[in-house]
């Protein structure tokens, strides 16, 4: 069939058809057509995406990477023809079937990811039979390589480059901003890519982005961390392991995280960007991704396999993650806190700690220090000033304003404390209860909300006094997420008296 094309300015490949067109040429949304250039026979596959409203039949409506890649301009003539579903649906398929994937099935599905071959749904599809049944080790691995396979790679000149990663699930988990300046002032190279927030209300590429740019090509990375020793980027941007980011938008919005995609993504972008020595965060606690000290150390274990199987050198820091790191969630109040211990501030104790000792872990792998002197020397790389100098310099090579300083980046201007409703110690933090009201507040996207928790476990309140504060961007935010923080009840502060329950609350079953 020839179709008239109208070019749609929507990034991306693919486009839309007449429900008519669809109709004639026998097909349904989700079902393949290929898009040929009649003069050039240059063509494209295309996944059936079906309107009645926006256009005419007898018309294609043509995204931007189809038009460029076919030489299309709107008012050409195209033909288009039904095609096969690409072999990667039956490998999906096979998951979904609790199969297990062979390298060159994981392959194909991860390279129709990034040629834009699958559609969201048969993505989401893709995660959702990998988050139900899991996979091995073997599959773990031919996903990373195949990762990393379908996108860029960087290698380095100077030797070793080290890098760090967490696997997430802690909110206030800003400790990159510190141990990235750290490690680089040590005189190592670190190329650090992040993701956004995952199950989280603030990612690490979120995190810097309120204080430089973080979206840059392969090549600009490693121009820049040969530049100043390392950089915070976002991995999304970079073409490095670009399926990565396909399938964490898949599983925002749900807050999951799967054991093999989460190893995947991890080591895929250490591997794509050279780095010979790796430390990966492991969080435990009962609201993060790891609940117990034993999971936490069988997934070491998977880490480091995955790592040796690649030829690099893991290391796994588990760590604690019954509460907050710090005491700020959110993209500005972590940037700021994080700024602030890197000025000199001597709190909050928890992000100064957690920050030493992994960066210490890198600094002895990387034989910068001796055995059990690495986490005092990353102390005064951070008390002297050289880790801030250094954040500085890594925040202008980006193309951040250098002499930013923490009284600079303010939280959202519309807050509330939240007080507490009885006198007692803090008890508990919910992890995902906080970053259910951060996110409600508008965190990540908006970066000036979040929460900041002005008492931590075993803090002692008088009722009425603050046990956290939320912060937002607009009104109507802070009163969704005011809402939600009364119905979950994130922070538990108890007295000695746990509950009252009136006689006459309650029906007496009478025994006969
Ligand atoms: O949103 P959740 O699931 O907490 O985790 C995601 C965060 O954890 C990792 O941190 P880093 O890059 O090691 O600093 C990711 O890159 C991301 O920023
Ligand atoms: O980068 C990351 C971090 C945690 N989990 C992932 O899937 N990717």
């Amino acid at each position: 069939m020839q179709l008239l094309v109208q070019r749609v300015d929507i990034a991306g490949r693919g486009g839309v058809i007449h429900e008519e067109d669809a109709r004639r040429l026998g097909v349904f949304d989700g079902d393949r057509l290929r898009v040929i250039h009649p003069e050039t026979g240059k063509s494209a596959p295309m996944v059936v995406d079906i309107t009645t409203s926006i256009l005419t039949s007898g018309t294609v409506a043509l995204y931007n990477v189809t038009c460029s890649d076919l030489g299309l301009s709107d008012g050409d003539t195209v033909e288009v023809h039904t095609a096969v579903p690409p072999s990667s649906i039956r490998f999906i398929r096979k998951k979904m079937d609790k199969g297990r994937l062979t390298a060159e099935e994981m392959m194909t599905i991860v390279r129709d990811m990034v040629n834009e071959n699958l559609s969201l749904n048969e993505i989401t599809a893709f995660v959702t039979a990998s988050y139900i049944n899991g996979m091995d080790l073997d599959e773990v691995e031919s996903l990373t390589r195949a990762m990393v396979e379908t996108g860029e790679r960087i290698e380095f000149a100077t030797h070793p480059v080290v890098d760090k990663h967490s696997i997430g699930g802690v909110p206030g988990n800003k400790i990159t901003l510190l141990v990235v300046p750290i490690i680089a002032a040590a005189g190592l190279t670190i190329p650090k890519t992040s993701s956004r927030a995952i199950t989280g209300a603030g990612g690490t590429a979120d995190l810097m982005e309120v204080l430089a740019p973080i979206n840059f090509s392969a090549e600009e990375v490693q121009k820049m961390t040969n530049q100043a020793g390392g950089v915070i980027v976002w991995g999304g941007s970079t073409n490095i392991a670009p399926a990565d980011d396909l399938i964490i938008r898949v599983e925002y919005p749900f807050k999951i995280d799967e054991r093999g995609q989460m190893i995947a993504s991890v080591m895929a972008k250490k591997f794509a960007v050279g780095a010979e020595m790796v430390v990966i965060d492991i969080p435990v606690g009962p609201t993060t991704k790891v609940h117990t000290m034993q999971d936490a150390r069988r997934l070491a274990q998977d880490f480091i396999e995955i790592g040796s199987r690649l030829g690099m050198q893991v290391e796994c820091a588990v760590t604690y993650g019954d509460s907050p790191v710090g005491r700020a969630i959110g993209p500005n109040l972590e940037v700021a806190e994080a700024l602030s211990v890197l000025e000199g501030a001597k709190t909050p104790n928890s992000l100064i700690e957690k920050s030493v000792a992994i960066s210490g872990i890198l600094l002895e792998m990387a034989g910068k220090a001796q055995r059990n002197g690495g986490e005092e020397m990353a102390r005064s790389l951070l008390s002297s000033g050289a880790a801030l100098k250094k954040f500085h310099e890594i925040i202008a090579v980006q193309g951040g304003k250098s002499d930013v300083h923490s009284s600079d980046i303010l939280p959202g201007k519309y807050s509330a404390a939240i007080p507490s409703p009885v006198s007692g110690y803090v008890v508990s933090l919910n992890n995902t209860g906080l970053i259910t009201v951060a996110r409600l507040a508008g965190a990540p996207h908006d970066k000036g909300a979040g929460i900041y928790c002005n008492a931590k476990v075993g803090t002692q309140l008088r009722k009425g006094e603050t046990i956290y504060t939320i912060y937002a961007e607009s009104q109507e935010h802070l009163d969704r997420a005011l809402e939600e923080a009364r119905r979950l009840y994130p922070v538990v502060v108890e007295g000695m008296l746990l509950d009252r329950i009136p006689q006459d609350s309650i029906e007496l079953d009478r025994m006969d």
